[in-house]
């Protein structure tokens, strides 16, 4: 393997970051610069100490990741909650641990701080590197967080993602990952890649996951153009059926949030199946206001108006993505290909664009599917099980027509 590919390029960006530094969020960009005078400012004037960003993240978190000593003791006594948890579940607590600020971590311990991630050893199993031959890795392709190479693990092949060194030597980056790495281990769905473990080394972050041989959904609609109906029903069939297993876990409902053609692999046996499901929050970068999220371009494309817009979303995301991805396999690519995909994406956003359905390509029952799925309103949105029983009906109308020999390659149906 080329040692130096693991340090290529940053990873691109892929969601826009629009808060500003005026208004009642100064309080947080005050905190996490250590501008103690501005903190003052702003809690003079009324802000409230727990006000959280997008993220979930307060104004305590922020400093507390810089090691602000100062600042997070007045934030404690103007009342900032000192377990408030970030839509990752950690604490300001956390964040001083994981950047080693022990000034911070003691006083935020004395508050009654605690630390959720602290104690739990990395439950993710750890391959030993011995095992697995890289002499003859080839590389298979590359994504926003690093390279994906072809290895033997044990004798069988396997895929191997690595992380770039630039994302994961932030502590808090590594150990989020390692979490997210650590629920995917815990999944077994047939559409679903099957995790295998993480490679035991110390300077960086490499994770073994089954090899599927025929690539990915992207590069099948390139090489292929438009599927068959029958075939864009199955194939949709399996990604709704992955995607609900996600919906479905429990306690916590798993949102993909970056499902695209490209995280959707194909095996050998010709069913798909979804990949890199809840890794695409981690890919972050930490700017002044704490940390912002970033991911491929390419995801723009099959992003739900309300993630690009920044508001509060939940599993009706996926739903959105969905529905343009079968679109996709219906029509060959996506429409408006010539577009810049976050062009896209703000119009999908703010002009409520959304691709044609063509009568000739998509039979009625499809076409309705579509428009709900890809609803403004996300509580309008389907959920996958109901998505699920009405592929079914699809898929066996469409069987029927074509043994009665009146399905020409499915535009009535
Ligand atoms: N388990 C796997 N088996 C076979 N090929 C894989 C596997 N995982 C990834 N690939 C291939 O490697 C390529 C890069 O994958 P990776 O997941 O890193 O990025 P991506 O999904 O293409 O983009 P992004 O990181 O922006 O989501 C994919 O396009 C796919 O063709």
């Amino acid at each position: 393997m080329d040692e130096n590919k693991l340090h290529l390029s940053p990873p691109k960006q892929m969601l826009p970051q629009r808060m500003d530094s005026g208004g009642p969020y100064r309080l947080l960009h005050c905190s996490g610069l250590g501008d103690k005078e501005g903190v003052m400012q702003e809690l003079g004037k009324g802000v409230e100490p727990n006000l959280v960003d997008y993220d979930r993240r307060t104004a305590l978190h922020l400093a507390a990741s810089e090691g602000c000593v100062e600042i997070v003791v007045l934030l404690l006594e103007k009342g900032a909650d000192v377990n408030s948890t970030d839509r990752w579940g950690r604490t300001p607590l956390s964040d001083a641990c994981n950047f080693g600020h022990k000034d911070v971590c003691k006083i935020l311990g004395a508050h009654g701080g605690y630390d959720p991630l602290g104690d739990s050893p990395t439950p993710c199993c750890i391959i030993d590197h011995g095992e697995v031959d890289m002499k003859d890795a080839a590389l298979i392709g590359e994504g926003a967080y690093g390279e994906v190479y072809l290895v033997k693990w044990r004798g069988t092949e396997v895929a191997a993602k690595t992380i770039r060194a630039s994302i994961a030597s932030n502590p808090m980056v590594k150990n989020a990952f390692l979490k997210e790495l650590a629920l995917w281990q815990k999944l077994r769905h047939p559409n679903i890649v099957q995790f295998l473990g993480v490679l035991k080394q110390s300077d960086r972050l490499i994770f073994l996951t089954e090899y599927l041989r025929n690539g990915s959904l992207y590069d099948q609609l390139r090489k292929k153009g438009r599927l068959d109906p029958l075939t864009a029903v199955a194939y949709a069939l399996d990604i709704a059926r992955g995607m609900n297993y996600l919906h479905q876990h429990k306690p916590h409902a798993i949102i993909h949030r970056d499902l695209t053609p490209r995280n959707v692999l194909q095996d050998e046996a010709g069913h798909l199946k979804v990949t890199d499901f809840g890794l695409s929050k981690i890919a972050q970068q930490k700017d002044s206001y704490g940390y912002k999220m970033t991911g491929g371009t390419g995801s723009y494309r099959y992003m739900a108006p309300e993630v690009y817009r920044r508001e509060s979303y939940g599993k009706s995301v996926d739903v959105f993505s969905f529905a343009l991805i079968v679109h996709e396999m219906f029509q060959g690519g996506p429409s408006n290909r010539e577009a810049a995909p976050e062009t896209v994406a703000d119009k999908t956003a703010y002009e409520d664009y959304r691709p044609h359905l063509a009568s000739y390509i998509f039979p009625e029952p499809v076409k309705t599917l579509l428009r709900e799925c890809w609803h403004k309103n996300p509580d309008r949105r389907p959920s996958f099980q109901e998505i699920i029983e009405r592929l079914e009906k699809i898929y066996e109308t469409m069987q029927d027509k074509i043994v009665l020999g009146t399905c020409c390659s499915c535009m009535i149906l």
